[in-house]
């Protein structure tokens, strides 16, 4: 590969029917399922990887979307924060087609407030007048936007999706692709549980494990007439240093990382859930075509 590449995490914020989904299928691709029969989660989901050549963009779901009149709930700002917080980069998408109201001012303050790279998204406006998408522009340059950070767009036909895209390639961070490329636009249980692992993998190792660790599911098996989930996951590292680390004096921080992924795993599909946990070294095993088959990337 040619050159750094460019790695985000981002969040996609809005108020509901903003076209937030609508926008994820435009840049990730009509294949994304989202397991909507699961129980809420204050997690962050992956919605969907987006790989290009130098570039790989992981969109991240916004949990618990509360209808307006909760817009200054202690909850919602809660879960928001968590996901700008899990972030490199904020997209806040508005629809254009109807006038700016309180809940998008207050939004777009807390937005600003986190601190994180954002981009604002005038969204729908095929339906929208020049004039209109015009003084909503400078609605939102009012509220302290700077007019680059503003991207007028058409998630549902596409408009300037090509714009956005070498926008937040611009503010992306540098980073290795976290995924094969060939990887999932695809949401699986498999790699959601795969997610959660990985994230108590890094808060608990801190910066001694580089986020370049992999976790992958080899198998989920339901037992006990469904109430049980079985899940065998493998870690996969670089160095045997680094497996070390991961499996902790006399195992003890494998456990934990076990313990507290199998509490999430099992809040979320609310069945009870026997987690077992391999550590492999796989020497660059990202470059390594036959490893990550073995993996299960196909
Ligand atoms: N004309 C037009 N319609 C759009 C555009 N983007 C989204 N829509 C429509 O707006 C509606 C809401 O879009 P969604 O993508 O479901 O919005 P959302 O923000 O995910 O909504 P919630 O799931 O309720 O939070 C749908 O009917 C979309 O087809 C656009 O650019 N132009």
């Amino acid at each position: 590969m040619m050159g750094k590449t460019k790695l985000a995490y981002i969040s996609i914020v809005g108020k509901p029917n903003a076209g937030k989904s609508t926008l994820i299928n435009l840049l990730v691709g009509e294949k994304v399922s989202i397991v909507a029969d699961k129980p809420q989660t204050t997690r962050q989901r992956i919605l969907g990887v987006l790989t290009l050549e130098d570039a790989q963009f992981i969109f991240l779901d916004t949990p618990g979307w509360f209808p307006p009149k909760h817009l200054l709930g202690e909850y919602m700002q809660k879960t928001i924060k968590k996901t700008i917080e899990d972030s490199d980069i904020v997209l806040y998408v508005i629809d254009s087609s109807v006038e700016l109201d309180d809940d998008n001012r207050t939004l777009l303050k807390f937005v600003k407030d986190q601190g994180k790279p954002y981009l604002v998204l005038l969204n729908k406006i095929d339906m929208v007048s020049s004039k209109s998408i015009e003084e909503r522009k400078k609605e939102v340059i009012a509220l302290g936007v700077s007019e680059e950070k503003i991207i007028e767009i058409s998630a549902l036909y596409g408009t300037n999706k090509e714009l956005l895209i070498e926008k937040l390639k611009e503010i992306a961070p540098e980073g290795e692709f976290l995924y094969p490329p060939d990887m999932l636009t695809d949401q699986t249980d498999k790699f959601f549980i795969a997610e959660i692992i990985r994230e108590k993998i890094i808060h608990l190792t801190y910066q001694e494990v580089p986020h370049s660790v992999a976790v992958y599911v080899d198998d989920i098996e339901e037992k006990k007439d469904g109430n049980l989930l079985y899940i065998r996951a493998t870690i996969i590292v670089e160095r045997p240093t680094q497996k070390a680390i991961i499996i902790g004096k006399d195992g003890q921080m494998l456990k934990k990382i076990g313990t507290l992924a199998r509490m999430e795993i099992e809040s979320y599909y609310q069945k009870q859930v026997y987690l077992d946990l391999w550590v492999k070294v796989r020497e660059k095993w990202r470059k390594k075509p036959e490893i990550l088959r073995e993996l299960g990337y196909e």
